[in-house]
């Protein structure tokens, strides 16, 4: 019953806008189908010896702790970034806050299997202060929207289900953010996909 409710857009702080529902379902499964095409995802290792407990692939730029390089942890060239990932982000940015011409450069996709989270962190290896675009597929998460001060409160916790867009920008680009846990089995089974994927843009400014 729920599921079937409209969710409004909300603006969970100053320049984060969540558009819930903004992907239709054929395009969601275009979007998987095209994250499955995209090869060498990796749990990325943290200088701390932590490891990351998503799988993750990069497009355009390799995103490594803490920077951006030419070439993945392997050595190999980085998978490029496609122009209509470019478009689905210029429409949904623009449709979240009305800010034309993005240019995004950089996409990390990110897999979280049921037990997968990402602990609160910034976005701030990026050389630009361009909005992040993120979409979100597959099972549903809580997605916990902090300030840019410190990982501790105030936050919102906000649930990101598939399809939905989130976009953070202006004064809270640099807001602690992350996934204290995904709810597994959330999908749409007709989706075909077992987990949560997460692919946020970036423009890197290198
Ligand atoms: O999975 C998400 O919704 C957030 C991912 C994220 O914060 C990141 O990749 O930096
Ligand atoms: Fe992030």
């Amino acid at each position: 019953m729920d599921a079937l409710l409209p969710r409004p857009r909300a603006e969970i702080a100053p320049g984060a806008v969540h558009l819930p529902d903004w992907l239709g379902f054929d395009e969601q499964r275009e979007f998987v189908t095209a994250c499955r095409g995209w090869s060498g995802y990796r749990h990325t290792r943290l200088p701390n010896g932590g490891v990351m407990s998503v799988k993750s692939v990069c497009l355009g730029w390799h995103w490594y702790p803490y920077g951006y390089s030419r070439t993945t942890g392997e050595g190999t060239p980085v998978l490029p970034f496609p122009d209509w990932l470019g478009d689905l982000g210029r429409r949904a940015l623009a449709a979240a806050t009305g800010e034309e011409g993005y240019e995004p450069d950089v996409a990390l996709v990110n897999f979280y299997d049921a037990t997968a989270k990402m602990g609160l962190h910034q976005d701030k290896d990026e050389r630009s202060l361009a909005p992040v675009v993120s979409f979100s597929l597959g099972d549903a998460c809580v997605f916990r929207f902090g300030n840019t001060e410190t990982r501790g409160r105030p936050y919102t916790d906000v649930e990101l289900r598939s399809g939905d867009v989130f976009v953070f920008g202006g004064p809270s680009r640099l807001a602690y953010h992350g996934v204290p846990k995904t709810l597994p089995g959330t999908a749409d089974p007709a989706l075909g996909l077992t987990g949560r994927l997460n692919i946020t843009l970036r423009v890197s400014g290198l």
